[in-house]
């Protein structure tokens, strides 16, 4: 049996439970219910606060978990990041009032104020900088207004939050981070663990890439294989009608229509794209 953490509140709780139910896992029916048994798939997930996520799987009491990977460094749990997510992405950054500082080494003696306070003393060690830390529990924006810090050290998606109390963030970002699948460090991969990888990964691909069709004749093909190459090399099946052949591919769907008129300007006729519902690679 897997046994899986899932985010239960928060930006990564939706986006966590739409991949896994993409993916074939049981949903939970109600945001009460903390543990579902999914005996179809001998999995049993577990919903747990995000930050609470990499304890448990660094214990090796759960044997893989989804997170944020700012939150997994900052948890310093022996777990490893094994597929990067692709939802909530953010960078972890510091900033303070317009002019104050220019980059980390300004922050020298001063003191910075987090939610993350495991991942900002890491980087302030590795940046050889002797700063004070201040660990609050949240909404740390505010803690410069009221003197408790001189500089913040935050997640910032869109910038607004630090936009509306006239802050700005300087130096280089302390880290990106994203949704991620994570496993305790040299934990043995069980046949269950392999099938939710693979399951995951198929997700991820469905939505990053289209199928594409095209008809051209057989003189350009070798040109059209260049633009696209498929996965392992397009399907290129006989047509009908003479000198001409289809192929069909799997491409990003990031540039689709620059790569329609490319193959428009081969030759190409009929070009369809479609939407991949679910696959395995
Ligand atoms: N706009 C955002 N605000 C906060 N976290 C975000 C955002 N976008 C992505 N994330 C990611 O989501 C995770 C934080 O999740 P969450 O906000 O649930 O945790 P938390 O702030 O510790 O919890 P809470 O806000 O309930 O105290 C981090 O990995 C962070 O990088
Ligand atoms: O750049 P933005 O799009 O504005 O998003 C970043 C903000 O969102 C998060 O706060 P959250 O809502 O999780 O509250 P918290 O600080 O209390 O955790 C984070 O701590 C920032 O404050
Ligand atoms: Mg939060």
């Amino acid at each position: 049996m897997l046994r899986l953490a899932v985010p239960n509140k928060g930006v990564l709780s939706e986006a966590a439970q739409v991949i896994l139910k993409e993916a074939g896992y049981r949903p939970r029916k109600d945001s009460k219910e903390l543990v579902v048994v999914d005996p179809e798939n001998s999995c049993e997930l577990f919903f747990l606060r995000p930050r609470d996520i990499a304890v448990y799987v660094g214990e090796g009491t759960l044997d893989a978990g989804i997170t944020g990977r700012d939150m997994l460094i900052d948890s310093g749990a022996p777990a490893d990041e094994v597929v990067p997510l692709g939802f909530g992405r953010s960078t972890f950054r510091f900033a303070a009032p317009p002019g104050a500082f220019s980059n980390v080494k300004d922050l020298n003696g001063k003191r910075v104020a987090t939610a993350y306070a495991g991942l900002l003393t890491n980087y302030l060690e590795e940046q050889s900088v002797d700063a004070r830390v201040i660990k609050l529990d949240g909404a740390v924006e505010t803690a410069i207004r009221l003197g408790v810090a001189d500089a913040v050290a935050d997640v910032v998606e869109t910038g607004t939050t630090l936009r509306n109390v006239g802050l700005e963030v300087f130096g280089d970002p302390i880290t990106t981070s994203e949704a991620i699948l994570i496993k305790q460090v040299g934990a043995p991969e069980n046949n269950g663990f392999q099938q939710l990888i693979r399951r995951l990964q198929g997700v991820l691909a469905a939505r990053d890439y289209v199928m594409i069709d095209y008809d051209i004749r057989v003189e350009r093909i070798d040109e059209a294989i260049e633009v696209t190459p498929g996965m392992e090399g397009p399907t290129v099946s006989p047509l009908h009608r003479e000198g001409w052949v289809a192929v069909r591919a799997m491409i990003r769907r990031k540039g689709h229509q620059q790569v329609m008129d490319r193959l428009w300007d081969l030759g190409a006729k009929a070009i369809l794209i479609t939407d991949i519902y679910a696959c395995r690679l």
